[in-house]
């Protein structure tokens, strides 16, 4: 059953309407995209920190870029126009007068005459006049009389490495939207245009516990019936993949009571509160009923394997995402469900799932009724192809299947699995953590 109730910002409560069965994924993103608002306020970031931050701004060239007409190459500008001329006269090659030199950072200076030559270097704006550039390599100079002359080969088009003026972007042009997350080159682009500063969305801030009285800290000792807390640590570094700040709240016991106290305070100073176990059925499952009481669940239950009860809620002002407790399934809800709701709380653009159709190299058989995110890695059949592997065991308590897999394969929800040779969308980790 999926249950909805009256909520806070920053999730509305508009289009959570009930609805009976296990919530399709797909309903589940929709309902993310319409109900979600962005949180995080602007602030200003120095252009040589911006890397990963989200842009709260567009950013729009105030000059062409490049400046101005360029050489592509070292060598010898030129008019097209003598070189056309010689090639009419049945001459391979044209010797001219190099009458200037002009280096990258040097002013182009004044229009040339026909008939004379330039040296030139890559980036030294072209001069007036001069708008074909002849790669050195083809030319052989001489000196003649205290004159350099450069000898050219008149097979040359006219605008031969040139670099246009405004050829990469034009004035006024917007190079990057607000909502990216910027990358290297958005960077090297901010800072081509001008820009010392950017205007970017403060992180998220997102606090994290772990739930279950069986759960140890790595490094300390086990007793009889307990494991130690994996999940944590997983969502943790999945978290600052995806930028957010984090607030490591470690291990609650299955106590109603502590379980919601951790959630109301966390939620004081927190855009969302995470918390992975104790979402399922069970009586020492109390996060569901902790969230209950203090904001609501607008989702739980998907039709989704691995990851069934993951829920979707508000706890006071802030945001609640409850991961189940199995350890692939905490991940991968992370990924399906985490992913695109902390890029809506930080303001940023919507970003499907990148997904590469790919031939499956085995059979697997599902129930229809559930959406299925196999764990999956790519290698070679026997002719060369790229196929897909998948893990002998599927099984969301096997943290292996995680560690072996490259991405997901993704099999429809009434589907009954996929047999070889039949392509899947396969989705990389790697490119979702972006
Ligand atoms: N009667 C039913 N039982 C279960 C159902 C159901 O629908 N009916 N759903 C199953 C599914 S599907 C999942 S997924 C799990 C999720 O349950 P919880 O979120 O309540 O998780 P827990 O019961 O707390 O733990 C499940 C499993 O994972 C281990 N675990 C928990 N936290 C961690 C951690 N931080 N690090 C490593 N491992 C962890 C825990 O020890 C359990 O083995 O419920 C099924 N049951
Ligand atoms: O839906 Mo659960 O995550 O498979 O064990």
């Amino acid at each position: 059953m999926a249950v909805e109730s009256s909520s806070l910002s920053p999730i509305s409560a508009d289009c959570f309407a009930p609805s009976q069965g296990l919530l399709p994924l797909e309903e589940a993103w929709r309902r993310i995209a319409v109900s979600v608002s962005p949180v995080c306020a602007g602030e200003d970031c120095a252009v040589p920190q911006a890397a990963g931050r989200i842009l709260a701004e567009p950013v729009v060239a105030s000059l062409p870029m490049p400046p101005h007409d360029n050489a592509a190459m070292d060598g010898y500008a030129v008019s097209g126009a003598d070189l056309a001329a010689a090639r009419a006269r049945g001459e391979d090659r044209i010797v001219l007068p190099v009458v200037r030199r002009i280096a990258a950072g040097d002013p182009p200076g004044e229009a040339v005459p026909p008939g004379q030559a330039v040296r030139i270097f890559t980036g030294a704006p072209l001069p007036p006049g001069l708008e074909t550039v002849v790669m050195q390599e083809d030319c052989v100079t001489a000196q003649e009389g205290g004159q350099i002359l450069v000898s050219l080969p008149s097979a040359v088009a006219t605008g031969d490495n040139r670099r246009r003026a405004g050829e990469d972007v034009e004035t006024g042009q917007t190079v990057l939207s607000p909502g990216v997350r910027l990358r290297p080159a958005d960077v090297a682009m901010a800072a081509a245009v001008g820009r010392t500063r950017l205007r970017v969305f403060r992180p998220l801030r997102v606090a994290l516990f772990s739930t279950g009285s069986e759960l140890r800290e790595p490094g300390q000792p086990l007793p009889p019936g307990c494991i130690h807390d994996s999940n944590r640590y997983g969502v943790m570094a999945m978290l600052r993949a995806l930028g957010c700040d984090l607030t490591d709240l470690g291990i609650l016991p299955d106590k109603a009571p502590a379980i919601r106290a951790a959630l109301d305070g966390a939620a004081e100073d927190h855009d969302l509160v995470i918390t992975s176990g104790g979402v399922s059925v069970g009586e020492e499952d109390h996060v569901k009923g902790a969230v209950d009481s203090l904001g609501g669940l607008h989702f739980w239950k998907l039709a989704l394997k691995p990851g069934r009860p993951v829920a979707l809620g508000t706890v006071r002002g802030a945001a609640f995402l409850g991961l189940p407790g199995n350890p692939v399934s905490a991940l991968v809800t992370l990924l399906l469900i985490g992913r695109p709701l902390i890029h809506r709380l930080q303001g940023r653009a919507e970003t499907p799932l990148v997904r590469y159709p790919l031939p499956a190299a085995f059979t697997f058989s599902k129930k229809p009724g559930r959406q299925e995110f196999i764990r999956v890695w790519t290698g070679t059949d026997s002719a060369g192809r790229l196929v897909l592997r998948a893990f002998p065991s599927q099984s969301s308590g096997v943290l292996s299947s995680m560690v072996q897999a490259t991405g997901l394969a993704d099999l429809s929800r009434e589907g009954t699995g996929v047999r070889e040779g039949e392509t899947l969308d396969y989705i990389p980790f790697t490119e979702a953590l972006w």
